[in-house]
């Protein structure tokens, strides 16, 4: 374990996580530039969507040296290398969309692709980890951390939609760290039994859990919904539950056996794992299987911040036995926010995938030979996630189960006052 997080008589410390107190799970100041001996890998990666475009990207990547992996240090430097093998990687597998897939990662990508997401703990395709936390620059150094000013290293299909998609999934990772910061004075108050500095912790983390939602509702400024299903969603899709690669994919020179990964999902973000664990909140059944196996799709430390804010002693129980209002009422904001993120989120995936799958289908019916973008998006994925469930249900179980936390009511609690349970 790298944090002493579980240990009673520690201060639990954010810092130990590579959490950083400005910018979270974001990684800071991720490099734009790999050392001069992978300029051939960054010379692709930094074309893949005109490759695409041309058709081109596999002849390119067939071509490419295969390079010896050892000369990358530094974390950041392995960040941006699997970065860039990962935007490659989706380019590679999904050039000729659902139609001509690849069942061989070609040695000269897979090997160092897959050594790479040893060092990191990372498996080897794209992830939130990669497209979203590390893949950004300030156009502006001295300038702010805001959609003007931000743009990203490395981009697939979808022009300025797929950068609204990640620069919009970065905000809102962004407008977390304020509950992120107040994580350690949660557990530190429950530990002392201090109501009123945890009471204040719990206003920052649900006015944190607010800013999360507003920063979401972005994506409908940044993203054209047309784009994101028939154009994105496809790059972003994996090989594990995937009626398109019921296979999975061999990475030639790693094993002769196909693997599976799941496609990058926001799912991987660890903000809402440790707002769970935090609040209580358990996922079960197959979406609480699902959601675990995201935290594989995180960088080890930040899977390791989760698993231990959920070794604490339980804050529901704490809060729940003080039967003080201003707690409980604290305690009752956080959950109805992160239920509201929730919702908010559902009304998004139901513009951006249920709606544009109906008229899909629909156009498909009308005129079988149409070219519009979302009729031409892959039929194998319609309205399945990551996962491979359909969206919405999965996404409404995982709601659902957020109101379980809600308080119950205590029997000292005035009777006139806000009733806490929904
Ligand atoms: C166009 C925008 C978006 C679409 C279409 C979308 C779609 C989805 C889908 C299909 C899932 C189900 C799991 C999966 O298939 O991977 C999911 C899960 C999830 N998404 Fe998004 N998403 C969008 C934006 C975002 C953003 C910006 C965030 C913020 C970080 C986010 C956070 C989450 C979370 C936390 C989950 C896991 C379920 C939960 O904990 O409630 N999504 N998303």
């Amino acid at each position: 374990m790298t944090a002493a997080g579980t240990n009673p008589d520690t201060a639990f410390s954010l810092d130990s996580y590579h959490v950083s107190e400005e910018l979270g799970f974001i990684l800071p100041q991720p490099l734009k530039e790999l050392p001069p001996y992978y300029q051939p890998w960054m010379d692709i990666a930094l074309r893949v969507p005109e490759l695409l475009e041309a058709h081109q990207l596999r002849d390119h990547i067939n071509k490419m040296p295969l390079l010896c992996s050892s000369f990358l240090q530094k974390h950041r430097e392995l960040r941006l290398a699997h970065l860039a093998l990962g935007v490659m990687t989706m380019g590679y597998v999904w050039q000729e969309g659902e139609k001509d897939t690849v069942e061989i990662l070609p040695r000269n990508l897979a090997v160092p692709y897959w050594e790479v997401s040893q060092l990191l703990g990372l498996p080897p395709i794209l992830t939130h980890a990669d497209a979203a936390l590390a893949n950004w620059k300030k156009k502006d150094p001295e300038g702010p951390f805001d959609m003007n000013n931000l743009e990203l290293l490395l981009t697939l299909p979808g022009d300025d939609s797929i950068q609204g998609f990640f620069l919009v999934t970065l905000l809102v990772e962004l407008a977390a760290v304020p509950a992120l910061r107040n994580i350690p004075t949660v557990i530190k108050s429950v530990r002392s039994g201090d109501c009123e500095a945890l009471a204040r912790a719990l206003e920052v983390i649900s006015q944190s859990l607010q800013d999360m939602t507003d920063a979401l509702k972005l994506i409908h400024d940044y993203v054209n919904p047309s784009v994101f299903y028939g154009t994105i969603r496809i790059y972003l899709s994996g090989w594990k539950d995937n009626p398109i690669m019921p296979n999975g994919l061999i990475y030639e020179g790693v094993q002769t056996a196909a693997m599976e990964f799941s496609g990058g999902s926001a799912a991987q973000s660890s903000l809402l794992h440790c707002f769970d664990e935090l609040l209580g909140v358990r996922h079960v059944k197959s979406s609480g299987r699902f959601l675990t196996r995201m935290r594989n799709y995180m960088p080890p430390v930040h899977k390791e911040l989760i698993q231990d804010i959920s070794m604490q002693p339980s804050l529901r129980d704490f809060v729940q036995q003080q039967a003080c209002e201003k707690l409980s009422l604290a305690f009752h904001h956080c959950v109805t926010k992160l239920l509201h993120f929730r919702s908010y989120h559902i009304n998004v995936v139901s513009r951006f995938i249920t709606v544009p799958s109906a008229r899909a289908r629909q156009l498909r019916e009308q005129r079988p030979d149409g070219k519009s973008n979302i009729s031409k998006a892959p039929i194998g994925l319609e309205e399945r996630g990551t996962g491979g469930s359909s969206v919405i249900s999965f996404l409404k179980t995982v709601r659902d189960q957020t109101k379980s936390v809600f308080l119950l009511p205590t029997p000292s609690r005035d009777k006139s006052k806000t009733n806490l349970q929904h």
